[in-house]
């Protein structure tokens, strides 16, 4: 392997300790801890590890976690209501509806019904605007974890053209957004894109965010170009993997994100980071 490692676990770690100071000081201030809502509706096993995760990196940096596990049957009117409330709490500085909600409920709606100012994942379209005007307030979390990866390399983006895989709205359009405003020329591949070999082939910088196991080949990276892996796929034998062929494409790349230990992380820690910014910037300042 000629690529160099992006640690995304050292880097959260770092992130998550100065969160920590942050809010040991406010307490040490006299003033409250930055309250998360974190909402779980239904039973899918895979949420409730996520969200077991997110509450424990809570406690850790002395974030007061709120949690709500709903049955799947939940409304959405039930659910409209619970953000309603929580959007009047003052001891609640963001609100997290785990992803994907129960078939039957319009996630569209829910996320919309959230303050903007407690949007901790950044997807209210009013949060998505503001990034789009290059005027962002909270940013989705993966997309602004990638950026922290690329900025700990220490290269220089500017003018890189960025191939970005996979355009949903978690993911691959607000990632467009972020390296647009760090000055890389972008394409958004996805699934009606018609040479995504000849795409990504171009890429200075690539993101692959599908979902599918070896959707990018890794022989198809460009020498000493950046690869940033998004996805996270757990096979039948258990072994989670990413959407890049990954020892193929280490061979190539300057930097590669590993799966685990690459933006997973990040994310979870940029989700403090939100909450703590949305507690002293956007509420109790
Ligand atoms: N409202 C909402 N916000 C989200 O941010 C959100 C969501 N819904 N629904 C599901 C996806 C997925 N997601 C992950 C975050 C971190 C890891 C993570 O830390 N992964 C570890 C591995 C963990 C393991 O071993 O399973 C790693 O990559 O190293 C994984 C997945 C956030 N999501």
């Amino acid at each position: 392997m000629t690529a160099k490692l992006i640690d995304g676990n050292a880097t959260a770690k770092a992130m998550r300790n100065s969160i920590k100071e942050r809010v040991d000081a406010r307490l040490e201030a006299g003033k409250r801890a930055p309250g998360l809502a974190v909402i779980l509706v239904g039973t899918d096993p895979a949420s409730q590890v996520y969200v077991s995760h997110k509450r424990k990196d809570c406690e850790q940096v002395g974030i007061n976690s709120k949690a709500f596990d709903l049955p799947a049957t939940t409304s959405q009117q039930e659910l409209m209501d619970l953000i309603d409330s929580l959007n009047k709490d003052s001891e609640i500085d963001g609100i997290l509806v785990q992803l994907p909600l129960p078939e039957g409920l319009n996630s569209d709606q829910i996320l919309e019904r959230i303050n903007p100012s407690k949007d901790v994942d950044g997807f209210h379209p009013f949060n998505v605007g503001r990034l789009a005007q290059r005027m962002p307030v909270l940013r989705p979390c993966t997309p602004a974890g990638v950026i922290d990866l690329l900025d700990g390399t220490g290269q220089d983006i500017t003018g890189m053209h960025a191939v970005i895989v996979g355009a949903s709205n978690i993911v691959g359009r607000p990632m467009g957004l972020e390296l647009l405003l760090k000055g890389c020329t972008v394409t958004t591949c996805h699934r009606f894109t018609k040479d995504l070999e000849g795409h990504v082939r171009q890429a200075d910088l690539v993101v692959v965010a599908v979902g599918k196991p070896g959707i990018v080949n890794g022989e198809w990276i460009k020498e000493g170009a950046i690869v940033i892996d998004v996805g996270i796929n757990r096979l039948d034998t258990g072994k989670l993997v990413g959407d890049v062929d990954f020892e193929a494409a280490a061979e190539r790349a300057s930097f590669i994100t590993p799966v685990p230990g690459g933006v997973g992380p990040m994310t979870r820690a940029k989700l403090l980071e939100n909450t703590l910014f949305a507690c002293e910037e956007l509420h109790d300042s």
